[in-house]
């Protein structure tokens, strides 16, 4: 067996953890959550909404299954580290192409393993998500690793949808995976929806490819007027890393498009904007929410769905105006998950409706998005 090599976990209230490298030497410092997925650490670690943070699963073993090149949200790994109970000796399945380990490196991710994770998330369940630095190779230093910690400013305030989204415009034609036949191909297309890229997910617009929809993807900072040049049958608000609230470009563009009476979704950061476009405020949550079994209630049905969650900051119901009802909430804690505009065709979700992972029956606000724009078209 190779040599271990050794790493710590330093977060900002002084909490150190000893434990082993598993991806590239370094450091990396960022905000600590804890995410409760039993599989997917691969689609966790890919979604560019985890910018900025380092992930802990929770689950003890990861990278059972290893990994390969078609498991990934999105064209790299985002997450800023990651943090786990066991890395298995042996991956093992057949559509693994390359150990969690040798992946990590690859993509020069500093990550931890052979750490007390129980511990760790009690901490941040007690205390809330704050920033940590895990340091890994040779020369580890604990208190280099807590000053390293202290320089994190936080993510509040943090505008980060427009540092990860796309440059320029693009058409996204890949449909959904399906076991023995891959990612469906675009066959005809009854509605051109255009999505704006805060961060998002490839599930998302596979979902969308998937139910019949021409996508084309914009970047973060497009303006209404260039939104409209396409003449969208649908508008669809991505999830993202970061705070919604100086998102000031999306959140000025959402105002307009909304009011033309363009039918239009948002997911997770998208559901944010929405809320912040409509008058309502965010806020930051102690520790948010991230996994992939989170009940959340549809409010009018009172049906209760398993959701896929990823969230660090939520809108505020209390903030919410006259106009916009209140959907979704959550079983855990009350939070808002989901809201609809009563005067226009708007409408969103906190969670992550195209899971990725996690389960897949919140895939209904898809066909939901659909049947509004099949509406506003036979008018
Ligand atoms: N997945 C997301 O879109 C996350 C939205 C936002 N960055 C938050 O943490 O709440």
């Amino acid at each position: 067996m190779s040599k271990t090599i050794p790493a710590i976990l330093v977060l900002a209230d002084g909490t150190v953890f000893k434990g082993i490298s598993i991806g590239a030497s370094g450091h990396t410092v960022g905000e600590v959550v804890f995410n409760t997925s039993i599989t997917g650490y691969q689609e966790i670690l890919t979604d560019p909404s985890y910018t900025e943070q380092i992930v802990t699963l929770t689950y003890p073993h990861i990278g059972n299954y290893g990994t390969n090149s078609e498991d990934v949200e999105s064209g790299k790994v985002y997450a800023a580290g990651l943090i786990i109970r066991d890395l298995p000796l042996l991956e093992s399945n057949f559509r693994s192409e390359q150990n969690l380990s040798d992946y990590l490196k690859a993509n020069n991710v500093v990550a931890i393993a052979d750490i007390d994770t129980r511990k760790l998330t009690r901490i941040l369940r007690e205390k809330g998500a704050q920033a940590g630095c895990i340091m890994a190779g040779e020369a580890v230093d604990e208190a280099q690793a807590l000053a390293l910690s202290h320089s994190f400013p936080g993510l509040a305030g943090m505008d980060l949808a427009k540092v990860v989204s796309c440059t320029e415009p693009y058409a996204f034609a890949e449909g959904e995976w399906q076991l023995g036949k891959g990612f469906g191909k675009t066959t005809t297309s009854q509605f051109h929806v255009v999505a704006f890229d805060y961060g998002v997910k490839r599930n998302i617009l596979r979902m969308l490819v998937s139910r019949g929809c021409k996508v084309t993807v914009l970047p973060a900072q497009a303006t209404a007027e260039q939104a409209l040049a396409y003449k969208p049958d649908g508008i669809f608000l991505s999830n993202g890393p970061g705070d919604p609230e100086p998102c000031d470009y999306a959140i000025s563009a959402i105002k307009t498009l909304v009011d033309t009476g363009i039918p239009t979704f948002g997911i997770c950061l998208g559901h944010q904007l929405l809320a912040l476009a409509s008058g309502a405020k965010t806020l930051k949550m102690k520790f948010g929410h991230h996994g992939a079994n989170h009940p959340v209630q549809d409010v009018e049905s009172k049906r209760v769905y398993i959701t896929s969650q990823n969230h660090g900051f939520a809108a505020d119901p209390a903030t919410l105006p006259a106009n916009v009802k209140i959907t979704h909430v959550s079983l855990f804690d009350g939070s808002l998950q989901g809201i609809a505009r009563t005067d226009k065709p708007a409408f969103s979700f906190q969670g992550h409706p195209e899971a990725s992972p996690g389960p897949q029956e919140m895939s209904v606000l898809f066909d939901r998005f659909i049947q509004l724009m099949q509406e506003r078209k036979s008018i």
